[in-house]
């Protein structure tokens, strides 16, 4: 992954990284227009697909390839960048979230059902990911102050969530219509952004609009018998 260290977020726990236009506006609109409109699993708070499918109760995945308007020329990059070199199978699940203005998500880590790499596609508008450290002892936070930190995602834009960042550390999305006090001082990638100016123009605040998420991972337990009884529920 030595390719990847010049995108590494500087304020952030390790580790995580940020490439800005990780793909083109074509290649933006291309996937939108490809994520089948039939799919959405309405949640209170977002919408989300899960491809091929969702896990199952114990986490297992039915094995089944990604579509080709997920993988290329997404995963194809992750492969040149060495992202997902360690892991076992791969890429091989995308969770697709949309979420409107005043929709989040809560804090939550992802836990141990994936590899701990997940790499996550923006589309559409940008949005603040909080990260704050986990907390044992509840107490001991107040006193101490558990670390936290904003990432702004731009469109087009890769976040790679690794290490122990991955494991020591949640994340989430606030439910608001509007981030504010963007700037170098709170932004801790923000040295990394595309386009700071537009921020600054703004006076540090950035109005949501929608914002499409692929959250490509490489779910650790996968079923190839299932895929074979159930080959024609792909997708
Ligand atoms: O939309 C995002 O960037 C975050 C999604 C997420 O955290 C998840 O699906 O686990
Ligand atoms: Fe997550």
């Amino acid at each position: 992954m030595g390719e990847m260290e010049q995108y590494r977020i500087p304020n952030a726990p390790a580790s995580m990284f940020y490439i800005h236009d990780f793909i083109t506006e074509e290649q933006e609109g291309t996937i939108r227009q490809s994520i089948p409109a039939n799919r959405w699993v309405s949640l209170s708070h977002r919408r989300l697909q899960a491809v091929p499918a969702r896990l199952t109760a114990t986490n297992t995945l039915l094995a089944s390839p990604l579509p080709t308007w997920l993988t290329v020329p997404v995963v194809t990059r992750f492969n040149d960048l060495g992202i997902f070199e360690g892991s076992p199978h791969g890429v091989n699940h995308c969770l697709i979230n949309e979420y409107l203005p005043a929709q989040g998500i809560m804090p939550h880590e992802d836990g141990g059902a994936y590899h701990p790499v997940v790499a996550t596609v923006s589309l559409g508008g940008s949005i603040v990911l909080d990260v704050t450290e986990k907390v044992q002892d509840a107490a001991a936070s107040n006193q101490d102050g558990a670390g936290s930190w904003r990432i702004l995602q731009e469109p087009r834009s890769l976040l790679v969530t690794t290490g122990a960042a991955y494991n020591d550390t949640l994340h989430g999305i606030a439910d608001v219509t509007e981030d504010h006090d963007l700037n170098g001082h709170t932004v801790a990638n923000w040295s990394l952004l595309g386009n700071k100016q537009f921020i600054e123009d703004h006076q540090g605040r950035n109005e949501r609009t929608v914002r499409i998420s692929l959250t490509y991972r490489d779910v650790k337990k996968v079923s190839r018998i299932s895929s074979k009884l159930f080959g024609k529920a792909k997708g």
